[in-house]
C-alpha cells in the first residue's frame, strides 16, 4: 500500500505501542503535533487507526505557588517565627514578630488572614499567640505545594492531594487548573495487515503548478506542433495530491487598519466641506495673544495660569504681533467697546499675550482669521472650520487625554440667532446618526450666549459633553474688525468616536493604553 510519508511515519510508529497518544506520536517521529493530528484524521478516514477523544484536567502552580513551595507558606513563616518568639507560651507583640519572620508587604496580610483559620494561634489587639501544639509538617496545603512543586500540566488523577486542598490552593491564587484534548490512537486489525505486507511512501504534490499542467507525461506520443493526433494528459495526470486538511489551525493575519480617529476626521472634513465650510490651519504652539487674548479672556482667568497650560520653554515668546491690533484688543481688556461694554478693569501686558504655548483650543486659528491676518479680510457670509489638535493639561480619566481633536467652527452672517446655532449642530450631528442632541446655558468669555452640547453614549446611556458654542462677544469681534455677527464652536472628535462606535473610554482610542483589537476593527460606517 502507498501512503504519503508522514502517515506511513505515524502508522509505524503507532504499530509500536497498542494505544498511544498524539504528543507521544509526534515525540516519536519527529513531526510537528498538528501535523500528526492531521495525518491521524486521514489515517481514520482510511479505517487504518481509530481515535478516542477525552478531555484531560491539568493542574500547575502559579508564580506565587512556586515561591510559597521553595520559601514556605506564609503563615506557616509567620508561625514558626512567633514560636521562636515565644508566643507559645505569652501573647508577643506582633510588629516583633512580623519582622523576625522576614514577611513583607502583602505576604504579611496573606500570613495574617490564614494563621487563626488554620488553628496556628490567634491575633489580638496587636498581640499574637502561637498553639505549640499546632503542626506545620502536617499542613496540608504546604504539603500539596510541595508535590506539586515539580507538576508542570500534571493530570488531576496523578497527583496525590485531595479535591477540598486543590480547590483552596485554587482560591489562593497558588494553583490553575486547565483543559486539554488528548487523542488516544489505536491501530485497525486493517493497518496491521498492511504494516505486515509492507508500506510504500508516496511522493505527493502541495500543488498544482503551470510546470505539472503543461509538462507531458508521456513524451513522444503526441504531435505537439500540429496541433494534431490524440493529446495525452499531462504529468498531473500520475502524481498524487496532498489532501487538504481543512480542520488545520491557520495562521491568523491581520490587515492594517486606518486610525479610528483620522477615519472620524476625514469624515468630519468631508461633512462641513459639504456644508459649505472652508478649512483652517495654523500653528500647534502659539501666542496667547492668538489662543486667549483676542478671545477676550482676561489675563488673570484660571484656564491661563500655568496649571492649564503647556508653555514654551524654547522660544518662549512671538517675535511679531500686528500692533495696532494689539492696541485694539488691550483697549477692549481694559475699558470695554462701545457704550455697553466696561472691560476688565484689569491689567493687560503685551509681554504676557506674547508668551507662547500649546494651542489649549483650536479657536486661535478662528481668531487668526477673523483678525484677517491669514487670508486677508473675510466678507459674511463665510464658514470656516478646522479638525485639529489641541493641548490641556488636564487628568487623564475615560473622557479626557490631554491632547485631543477639536472639530472649530465658525458661521460669519447678518443677524445670526441661536436657532441657526442649533439648527447647524444639529445639521450636522445627523450626519453621524447622532439625533438627540442637548444643550445646555454656559459662560464663556468670548461668547453671549453660550451652550454647552450633550449626547446620549449607545452603550452607558450616560450624557456625556461634546461641545460647546456660542455666538462671539462685541468684545471680541470689535478689536479683530469683524462688523456682522459669528456664530462658532468647539466639538470634541473623540468624543463623537465615542458616540458613533460605543468606545467607553477615551484611552481605548488613542495612547499607551490604545485597545489594538479594537483599533484593528474599529470603522465608522456614518
Ligand atoms: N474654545 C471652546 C470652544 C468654543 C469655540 C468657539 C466658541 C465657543 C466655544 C472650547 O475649547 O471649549
Amino acid at each position: 500500500m502507498q501512503l504519503p510519508a508522514q502517515q506511513v511515519a505515524v502508522l509505524e510508529a503507532a504499530s509500536a505501542d497498542d494505544a498511544t497518544s498524539v504528543d507521544a506520536l509526534a515525540a516519536a517521529t519527529d513531526l510537528p503535533p498538528e501535523t500528526v493530528t492531521g495525518a491521524v484524521f486521514e489515517l481514520e478516514d482510511e479505517e487504518l487507526v481509530a481515535v478516542t477523544e477525552r478531555v484531560d484536567e491539568t493542574v500547575s502552580l502559579t508564580d506565587e505557588g512556586r515561591e510559597y513551595a521553595t520559601d514556605g507558606l506564609p503563615e506557616v513563616r509567620l508561625y514558626e517565627a512567633a514560636l521562636e518568639a515565644g508566643a507559645g507560651d505569652e501573647p508577643v507583640q506582633m510588629g516583633r514578630v512580623i519582622g523576625a519572620s522576614g514577611l513583607e508587604g502583602p505576604q504579611v496580610d496573606i500570613a495574617l488572614s490564614n494563621y487563626a483559620r488554620k488553628g496556628y494561634g490567634s491575633i489580638d489587639s496587636g498581640e499574637i499567640t502561637a498553639d505549640p501544639d499546632a503542626e506545620p509538617d502536617a499542613d496540608a496545603e504546604a504539603n500539596a505545594l510541595a508535590e506539586l512543586a515539580d507538576a508542570d500540566d500534571a493530570p488531576v488523577e496523578s497527583i496525590d492531594v485531595d479535591t477540598e486542598t486543590l480547590e483552596e490552593l485554587e482560591r489562593r491564587g497558588l494553583l490553575e487548573r486547565s483543559e486539554s484534548t488528548v487523542r488516544e490512537v489505536t491501530l485497525t486489525d486493517a493497518a496491521v495487515t498492511e504494516l505486515m505486507a509492507g508500506l510504500e511512501t508516496a511522493e505527493t504534490v502541495g500543488q498544482v503548478t503551470p510546470e505539472l499542467l503543461t509538462s507531458w507525461a508521456k513524451q513522444g506520443f503526441a504531435d505537439h506542433s500540429s496541433g494534431q493526433g490524440p493529446r495525452e494528459d499531462g504529468e498531473w495526470e500520475d502524481v498524487e495530491f496532498a489532501e487538504y486538511n481543512v480542520e488545520a489551525d491557520a495562521e491568523t493575519v491581520e490587515g492594517g487598519n486606518v486610525h479610528i480617529l483620522r477615519q472620524m476626521s476625514e469624515r468630519v472634513k468631508d461633512v462641513l466641506v459639504g456644508m459649505g465650510f472652508q478649512e483652517m490651519d495654523g500653528p500647534h504652539a502659539d501666542a496667547d495673544f492668538w489662543i486667549n487674548d483676542c478671545l477676550f479672556m482676561p489675563q488673570d482667568h484660571p484656564a491661563r495660569t500655568h496649571w492649564d497650560r503647556f508653555a514654551l520653554e524654547q522660544p518662549t515668546h512671538i517675535d511679531e504681533l500686528p500692533e495696532d491690533l494689539v492696541e485694539r484688543v488691550e483697549r477692549a481688556h481694559r475699558e470695554g467697546v462701545g457704550e455697553d461694554s466696561e472691560g476688565y478693569h484689569s491689567p493687560w501686558d503685551e509681554d504676557f499675550a506674547r508668551a507662547l504655548a500649546l494651542r489649549g483650543h483650536t479657536t486661535s486659528l478662528s481668531t487668526r482669521y477673523l483678525s484677517g491676518t491669514e487670508i486677508g479680510e473675510i466678507e459674511p457670509p463665510a464658514r470656516f472650520f478646522s479638525v485639529e489638535k489641541a493641548y490641556r493639561n488636564d487628568t487623564l480619566d475615560a473622557t479626557h487625554l490631554l491632547e485631543f481633536y477639536q472639530i472649530e467652527g465658525w458661521v460669519m452672517a447678518e443677524d445670526l440667532s441661536v436657532r441657526d446655532l442649533m439648527g447647524t449642530f444639529e445639521e450636522f450631528y445627523a450626519q453621524f446618526g447622532i439625533t438627540d442632541i442637548q444643550f445646555k446655558p454656559h459662560y464663556n468669555p468670548y461668547t453671549e450666549p453660550s451652550f454647552e452640547l450633550f449626547g446620549t453614549h449607545p452603550t452607558t446611556g450616560e450624557l456625556i459633553e461634546i461641545g460647546n458654542s456660542g455666538i462671539f462677544r462685541e468684545e471680541m469681534l470689535e478689536p479683530l474688525g469683524v462688523e456682522c455677527d459669528v456664530m462658532a464652536w468647539g466639538l470634541a472628535l473623540e468624543r463623537l468616536a465615542m458616540l458613533t462606535t460605543g468606545a467607553e473610554d477615551i484611552r481605548d482610542l488613542h495612547g499607551t493604553l490604545a485597545d489594538l483589537e479594537f483599533l484593528r476593527n474599529a470603522e465608522v460606517t456614518y
